[in-house]
């Protein structure tokens, strides 16, 4: 199946319901095809959408989920910038998902050794054509273009051997972080962003209209075989020239 890129301009207050239905429709089409639905998640305002949207849905088999991280902060697991500790309070705590079915990195190693060690656990999603792919990879976009811990500029951009990688250099604190690398979220089978708010405008339009010779990092996102879905509220999408 060739890419395709689908933008979903929904009113703010729909947002939520839209993005968890969708999570959930995709689960239930992987579980039903597959067995299992590996799914990568980020943090910002998506993780608090999954977080407050997904408890309560019905016909979710929790126990078929597999949750991986598309990119980490190196903290501790209690610290307040832990992503893990935000899903694991507001979302993991409240379903049925195994908790060995729940793939945190290691903060007690290195941000080398955490970026191998997750690899090795990166390596456990059904692989195609020798990479990882996984059935959904839920992302949000910084105010500078970047997503998951690839920043604008930075050389992980380049990155194609390995498929995590360790950032000590990132430019949003804090520094050391681990993160997917092109190779393996281009591998998806489906990749959706969520972007809100007129604070990313006009990034946006510079993600999704601009020219693709030096494309930010979020424009780079175009899986080789599978969907590219956009959600944005109104706000966000002010800035887009082309209907949708
Ligand atoms: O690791 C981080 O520092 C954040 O998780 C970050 O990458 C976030 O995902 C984007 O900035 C989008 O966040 P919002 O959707 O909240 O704007």
């Amino acid at each position: 199946m060739p890419s395709e890129r689908k933008v979903h301009i929904l009113d703010e207050k729909d947002i939520p319901s839209q993005v968890c239905a969708f999570v959930a429709d995709k689960s239930r089409h992987a579980i039903e095809s597959r067995g299992q639905f590996n799914v990568g998640v980020s943090g910002g305002s998506v993780a608090k959408i999954l977080s407050t949207g997904m408890p309560g849905l019905e016909n979710i088999d929790w126990t078929k989920w597999k949750v991986f991280f598309c990119d980490e902060r190196l903290v501790p697991f209690d610290h307040e910038d832990s992503t893990y500790k935000f899903f694991k309070k507001n979302m993991f705590n409240k379903v049925n998902i195994p908790s060995e079915n729940i793939f945190p990195i290691d903060p007690s190693l290195s941000v080398e050794d955490a970026a191998k060690d997750y690899a090795k656990k990166v390596d456990k999603v059904p692989k195609e054509n020798n990479l990882p792919v996984f059935d959904l990879l839920i992302l949000g976009m910084g105010p500078d273009g970047h997503t998951c811990s690839l920043f604008p500029g930075h050389k992980l951009l380049q990155e194609t051997e390995v498929a995590v990688a360790p950032i000590s250099d990132s430019p949003k604190p804090p520094p050391c972080r681990v993160t997917l690398s092109f190779p393996v979220i281009n591998a998806t089978r489906c990749a959706m962003f969520v972007s809100t708010g007129a604070g990313k405008a006009d990034i946006l339009q510079k993600v999704l209209e601009g020219n693709d010779s030096a494309p930010l990092p979020a424009a780079r996102v175009k899986p080789t075989n599978g969907e590219l879905h956009w959600f944005l509220d109104t706000a966000a999408a002010a800035g887009l020239k082309a209907k949708y």
